[in-house]
């Protein structure tokens, strides 16, 4: 067997590891089935009250729920496949699956499969399960099969390229300026289309990796008329569409409605089926076609050979009218997908019906060091080139099996394609986001100091007299963190009072108008969920009044929910408080690259030092802090 195929098996192993390890986490949670101990496992709201239901987008089904009793916490987010349950059949449950739009305290709304509202939906006590999502899983060790066999075509060869010495082929492009990009972003974007097989963008943040890509992406379709853009993340994939519509390029957004951001709604294939030209006559048709098929089945008190000979004519009829519908509508989807310049999807999305027998001319896959390498596989599939652009330095792949990680599966294919081909690199060096302040921790930290400042950054601040960067040490204040009971995730809520506190200081320092006017956003990161459902319950209570004030230009959020983004002002919590000195997860440093890396006119760090100060990361931080006199004692804040 040859090293590539080795490799390849091994990774395949490392997979169904992490399936299984996945698959226990799970089933741990929902061992017993009792619904009391799904509850308390936070794998199960019951009971429920239906508040509202209505058709969305391509007339999909959408059900707001409230849970009724429990406050504890639980493992619902957007995004997740649920089952919606009655109990109205005696000893039995009646199911509907569906997809979690979103949640929201007690209320969470799921847009559910199928064709019709399901007839139980006022009968008996209604619940929710949260179920397992396999289908991803199936997708990734499909993918890698695939590329295992291939072994003549593009498959084969790109794999080689990716994973063996084949040499990444050139073409002969004759370098274009791109005047709106600055050199190092340029020449990347001339040496990807340069590249006939594999280019890579690495780029610290901020220095306009996402911005890069697009032009890539812009200039690519002067010369195909479709090409396919992928990203790990739902959010990932939903920034790039913003960013492609900005730039005025048709985009698909392929991906369920629920797993996707409001504002990109319009873009998905629902919505432009719906609003497509012929998208009423396919609704008449397939009214008829119901009708045709109800009245076939209409009960007959007197069922005789004339009955029968009616009630086949109009089965025919319905399956005739249904055909005809099923002609329109493959039309309606042709026609959507030959109006796209761009098809934007998940990574794992990239397997979706929809794009079957597909073949893209130039695949981009933005954020790709986040991507597992099974997963990145799925869009390559369908590419004669590949362009992936990331920072290894930022957010890793989520792993569940420590071991399937420490074996390797935590090293993804944009590592092992920079380390391979490094001569299809670009390293992008200007960012634009953060002032020299802000960027030369990290910079030191991760990047040898490669990166630069832009001028415009001089300019970012939000008050002249505002420092950009303070460190506010909580040691000896007595916050001390707390478990919470049912997720196990960390939280310190005096931390989060008080950073709230210097928040609403802030803004009223700043003055109120003074965000509005630029308009300034804000956001708050922990690393935490239990810190981040804290602060949002205690922002809503409205102790922190100027903070609620601005509600509509503050996100609260996890690290993972912030990577690619930036904000105006930045305050990361970090939550870890304890005497043994046990920072958990914080220890991930290129997680708290990303923290530290969103905030592009003021970032605050509020921290303990005596809890964080044994690891190096944090050791550094704290001599950056003081070095540079933006260390500040939670004692000079004792007014709070
Ligand atoms: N050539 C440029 N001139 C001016 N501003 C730029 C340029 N390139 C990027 N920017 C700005 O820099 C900021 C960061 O860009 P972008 O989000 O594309 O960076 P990124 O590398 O993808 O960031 P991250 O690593 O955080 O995902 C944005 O505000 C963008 O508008």
């Amino acid at each position: 067997m040859s090293k590539i195929q080795e490799e390849l098996k091994h990774t395949l192993q490392l997979l169904k590891k992490e399936w299984a390890a996945d698959l226990q986490q799970y089933q741990n949670k929902i061992q017993s089935t009792s619904l009391a101990d799904r509850k308390k496992e936070g794998v199960c709201w019951y009971p429920v009250e239906l508040k509202k239901k209505k058709f969305g987008f391509g007339e999909r089904m959408i059900v707001e729920v409230e849970r009724m009793d429990d406050q504890g916490s639980h493992g619902f987010q957007s995004g997740k496949s649920v089952s919606l349950f009655s109990n109205a059949r005696e000893g039995k449950y009646y199911r509907a699956n569906g997809v979690v739009n979103f949640v929201r305290k007690n209320i969470m709304v799921i847009t559910l499969s199928g064709g019709g509202w399901p007839e139980w939906l006022h009968d008996g006590k209604l619940g929710v399960d949260l179920l397992f999502d396999e289908a991803s899983y199936r997708e990734m060790e499909f993918a890698l099969h695939a590329v295992m066999k291939s072994s003549e075509g593009r498959l084969g060869y790109l794999r080689d390229v990716m994973l063996g010495d084949l040499v990444a082929g050139k073409s002969s492009w004759v370098p274009v300026n791109l005047p709106a990009l600055n050199t190092s972003q340029g020449q990347a974007v001339n040496g990807v289309m340069e590249a006939q097989d594999l280019g890579v963008i690495h780029g610290p943040p901020g220095t306009g990796k996402t911005t890069t890509l697009v032009a890539a992406v812009q200039l690519a379709l002067e010369y195909h008329d479709q090409v396919l853009v992928c990203a790990p993340s739902n959010a990932a994939v939903d920034l790039l569409v913003e960013k492609l519509i900005n730039e005025g390029v048709s985009t698909l957004r392929i991906g369920h409605p629920a797993r996707v951001d409001d504002q990109i709604l319009s873009q998905t294939l629902d919505a432009k089926i719906a609003q497509h030209g012929s998208y009423k006559e396919l609704k008449k048709l397939r009214k008829s076609a119901e009708e045709f098929k109800r009245l076939g089945k209409k009960y007959k008190r007197k069922f005789g050979p004339e009955e029968r000979a009616q009630r086949k004519k109009l089965m025919s009829e319905a399956s005739r009218v249904k055909e005809e519908a099923d002609h329109l509508e493959n039309y309606i989807l042709y026609d959507v997908f030959q109006q796209s310049k761009v098809v934007a999807t998940t990574l794992v999305g990239a397997s979706n019906t929809a794009l079957k027998g597909i073949q893209f001319p130039v695949v981009f896959i933005d954020e790709a060091a986040q991507g597992m390498e099974p997963a990145t596989w799925i869009p390559i599939l369908k590419g004669e080139r590949i362009i992936m652009a990331g920072d290894h330095c930022q957010l890793p792949p989520t792993i569940k099996s420590f071991e399937a990680a420490k074996e390797g599966l935590s090293e993804t294919l944009f590592e092992k394609a920079i380390k391979r081909q490094k001569e299809m690199s670009w390293m992008l060096t200007l960012q634009y986001r953060m002032p020299k302040m802000i960027m030369a921790f990290s910079n030191e930290y991760f990047y040898k100091g490669e990166l630069e400042a832009a001028p415009n950054t001089e300019h970012h601040y939000l008050a002249t007299e505002e420092p950009v960067m303070e460190f506010i040490d909580t040691a000896g204040s007595g916050f001390g963190e707390q478990i919470e009971k049912d997720s196990l995730s960390k939280l310190n809520m005096e931390e989060g009072r008080f950073s709230l506190a210097v928040l609403d200081q802030l803004i009223k320092r700043v003055g109120m108008d003074g965000f509005r006017e630029n308009p300034y956003n804000v956001g708050i990161i922990s690393p935490y969920k239990a810190q981040v459902k804290q602060l949002n319950e205690m922002v809503e209570d409205g102790d922190f009044p100027m903070v609620k004030k601005l509600d509509d230009l503050l996100t609260i959020d996890t690290v993972d929910g912030f990577q690619g983004q930036e904000r105006d002002l930045i305050l990361i919590s970090l939550v870890r408080s304890n005497d043994k000195g046990e920072i958990g997860f914080l220890a991930d440093t290129r997680r708290m690259n990303v923290a530290l890396t969103r905030a592009k006119r003021k970032l605050i760090v509020v921290g303990d030092s005596a809890t964080l100060g044994n690891h190096p990361f944090y050791k550094a931080f704290l001599n950056y802090a003081e070095r540079n006199n933006i260390y500040r004692s939670v004692y000079e804040y004792l007014e709070f």
